[in-house]
């Protein structure tokens, strides 16, 4: 079923997101959509956009089908406190907040309601997020619904809430992984003499195209290095020296230290 009004608390880099990529898609009208923060000057502008706006949040959360929690994981709760009241075992409640457990959200909202943890990334905006979506027992009803609305804004998988922490690291954090690649790129590339703005764009598109081999594809990564490194050539001097200086294992290492900050807080 196509979900009918939503309400995003929270209109900050996400929340925000959120709206801009439901814009982009015409999914919904912009008078389905409501977006709730306490700062007023970053509500403006989507109420230019023809989005409903509160600094209220349990005004913003009564009308909703499904209501977003896209507030940092220490407000959740006093947000919830605050919406309650209009958190009826109808509403189909959603959660970005990174680390908070449905069961943390079940012990705040209520052993009863439709409880989803959804972790996306800020290519949301762009109708281009990985979307990792999980629920409560009481979501499995609503998973199409839930699926099919956030398949609008990008890729959706549908995992066991125990690898949320893994997906949170790999396709949220991983944006920020990927652009340092890419800025790092770019500092070779202005060292090699392109102005900082050509390097961008040479780096971007390559990556992009990069991705695009594997994605069309599905060959593994290493399939498509292989046609790259010529023997005794120049990618393969270079591939070398970045894995001697620990290219892969500071990847690794990184990506489990983003890991343990969600599991040990
Ligand atoms: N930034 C990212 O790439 C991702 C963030 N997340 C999760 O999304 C959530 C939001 O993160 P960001 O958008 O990055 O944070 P943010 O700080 O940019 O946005 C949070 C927004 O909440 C508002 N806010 C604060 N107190 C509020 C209240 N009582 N009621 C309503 N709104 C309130 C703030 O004014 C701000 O606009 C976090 O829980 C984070 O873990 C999940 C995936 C990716
Ligand atoms: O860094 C953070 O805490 C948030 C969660 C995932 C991406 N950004």
């Amino acid at each position: 079923m196509k979900v009918g009004k939503i309400t995003i608390i929270g209109a900050g880099n996400m929340g925000g997101a959120i709206v801009n990529g439901l814009l982009k898609s015409g999914y919904i009208e912009p008078s389905a959509i409501t977006i709730a923060d306490p700062r007023k000057n970053v509500l403006e502008g989507f109420q230019a956009k023809g989005v409903n706006t509160f600094q209220d949040n349990l005004e913003a959360a009564k009308t909703a089908d499904l209501v977003i929690l896209a507030v940092k994981p220490y407000h959740v709760e006093k947000v919830i406190d605050q919406i309650k009241p209009a958190l009826t075992l109808d509403k189909i409640i959603v959660s970005i907040a990174a680390g908070v457990s449905l069961s943390d959200l079940a012990k705040l909202i209520g052993n009863e309601s439709i409880i989803f943890r959804v972790m996306p990334n800020t290519a949301i905006s762009l109708q281009e997020s990985m979307t990792c979506i999980s629920g409560n027992g009481q979501a499995d009803a609503h998973l199409e619904t839930v699926q099919t609305l956030f398949d609008q804004l990008g890729k959706t998988v549908v995992i066991q809430e125990e690898l949320m922490a893994a997906a949170t690291v790999l396709a949220s954090c991983g944006t920020a992984f990927a652009l340092r690649y890419v800025r790092a790129a770019m500092q070779g590339g202005v060292e090699m003499g392109f102005g900082a703005e050509m390097a961008q764009f040479i780096t971007a598109q390559t990556v992009k195209g990069a991705v695009q081999l594997i994605m069309n594809t599905g060959h593994h990564p290493e399939r498509e290095i292989d046609k790259v490194t010529t023997p005794r050539g120049i990618t393969i001097t270079g591939i070398n020296e970045m894995e001697h200086k620990g290219f892969s294992s500071s990847v690794i290492q990184g990506l489990i230290a983003s890991f343990n900050k969600i599991e040990r807080g």
